[in-house]
């Protein structure tokens, strides 16, 4: 019944969870989701972050059921056998069959910036062709080619391009993501850009984790040095403010720390201002040159760094000690032939690793199974440990851990329903998403069905 997937994983966890007994006084539900053939837990006993052994032994229940209160909450998950008796003469709105089908945590996205205009596939032609990432953005390419076109949109121009790509992402699994500012540079553009952003978290049913990266590039004009001191005393302290007044929803403090972007101390200053506002850390570091910012991450207590390509060993020991979870792009370094993040070494050493899909103009890429495909080759994590980076330790990342990222009572009712009888299918057929995920739910409401499923 309770695959051994986890020797630590004892008892059903509906049976010893008070939230449980809760859900059995309550005869009214959401929804009811039967006969799966295997539910996916990732964990079942409340942990904040999985590290290696524990993303290697994710908990895993065949035959089981799962259902979801109507407050959108995980109410119970177990053996279908046992819900079924513990649920007798309860009522459901609605009810799923899932036989043949697996449940699984719905994806969390650690790291995207879905809010631009204006395309870059030109570029990805002259990177074929030999074009360093850098040698574009120097001579004005790159990241300032988007920061003007997306100065020139207007806001519902980006609301609905952003609307859009959060529906593909959607399609793929993903039901919470982190998404940046940064292709403003100047107040009023990041303002537009976080606007949007807080207007989407409204508008449709991926969950937002908002994020101030107003230091993702020195504008044209300034130096970094001034660049700095404008994001700490004048756009930091007027997002404050418009925080306070319930205007903006912002959860992160963001900086590029790159040779020829923000050094280490701008990038310090810059953190440690938007942390004594109230802004998680969470910061891009160690891509393209060595930077000590993983170093640094640890120094600040940061909840992540992202990229990561070129850490030392110094970083990596001093990110395992922090417990600073480790956002690896997996679509970067193949877009840019970078080497690869050292996912294998920081998994030794007791880092928390996690995944972002990194979707931006330069990674066009929606799909965290795609994203955990690549993963597995090219970073050579387990699909375990790829499923745990790309649910619970995502959800870690953005410090939503408590309320996301694994099948457990409590937690919102947010799952991926897979039309095959084994989780992995999800990894191992690259591309194949579409055909792969029929149901998208959130809080207990189904946001997504697709016909295009089909037995392979
Ligand atoms: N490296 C910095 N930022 C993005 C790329 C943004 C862009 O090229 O537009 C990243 O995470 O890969
Ligand atoms: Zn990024």
């Amino acid at each position: 019944m309770c695959k051994k997937v986890d020797r630590r994983f004892k008892a059903p966890p509906f049976i010893s969870s008070p939230a449980a007994v809760v859900a059995i006084m309550e005869t009214e539900f959401r929804l009811l989701v039967k006969n799966a053939a295997q539910a996916v837990l990732v964990c079942a006993h409340n942990e904040r972050y999985l590290t290696k052994v524990g993303m290697e032994t994710i908990a895993v229940i065949e035959n089981a059921s799962l259902v979801i209160g109507r407050d959108g909450l995980i109410k119970a998950v177990g053996p279908t056998t046992a819900i079924a008796s513990q649920f007798k003469g309860a009522t459901f709105e609605n009810i799923i069959d899932a036989e043949g089908m697996c449940i699984l945590p719905g994806l969390v996205d650690a790291h995207t910036h879905p809010v631009w205009a204006g395309d870059r596939v030109h570029e990805f032609a002259l990177k074929l062709a030999g074009a360093s990432y850098m040698e574009i953005h120097q001579a004005g390419g790159g990241i300032h080619f988007t920061v003007e076109h997306t100065r020139r949109a207007s806001a519902e121009e980006l609301l609905v391009s952003l609307k859009q790509r959060l529906q593909r992402m959607l399609r793929a699994g993903t039901t919470l993501v982190e998404c940046k500012s940064g292709y403003g540079l100047d107040l009023d553009t990041e303002i537009k850009m976080l606007t949007v952003i807080e207007q989407a978290r409204q508008e449709q049913p991926v969950g937002i984790s908002s994020t101030f990266c107003g230091a993702h590039s020195v504008p044209k004009g300034k130096t970094a040095k001034e660049a700095t001191k404008d994001i700490i005393n004048v756009h930091l302290p007027q997002l404050k403010k418009k925080v306070e007044n319930g205007d903006l929803h912002i959860d992160n403090i963001d900086v590029f720390c790159e040779k020829g972007v923000f050094d280490l101390d701008c990038t310090r200053a810059i953190l440690q201002t938007g942390s004594s506002m109230g802004f998680q850390i969470n910061f891009h570091g160690d891509e393209l040159h060595p930077m000590n910012s993983a170093e640094l991450g640890a120094e600040l207590n940061a909840l992540a760094v992202s990229h990561l390509e070129e850490v030392t060993d110094k970083g990596i020991a001093a990110m395992a000690k922090s417990k600073t979870a480790a956002v690896l792009l997996p679509t970067t370094a193949y877009m840019l032939r970078l080497k690869q993040p050292r996912a294998r070494d920081m998994l030794n050493a007791g880092v928390i690793v996690a995944l972002g899909s990194d979707f931006n103009p330069n990674a066009y890429c929606f799909s965290m199974p795609m994203v955990m495909h690549f993963a597995c080759v090219n970073m050579k994590m387990s699909m375990s440990e790829a499923l745990a980076a790309s649910t619970i330790n995502a959800a870690y990342a953005l410090g939503k851990s408590r309320t996301h990222g694994s099948l457990e009572v409590g937690k919102n009712g947010d799952f991926v329903i897979l039309k095959s009888s084994r989780w992995e299918h999800l990894i191992y057929q690259f591309g194949g998403h579409q055909e792969l995920v029929k149901y998208v739910v959130v809080k207990g409401v189904i946001v997504y069905e697709n016909d295009r499923t089909a037995d392979y």
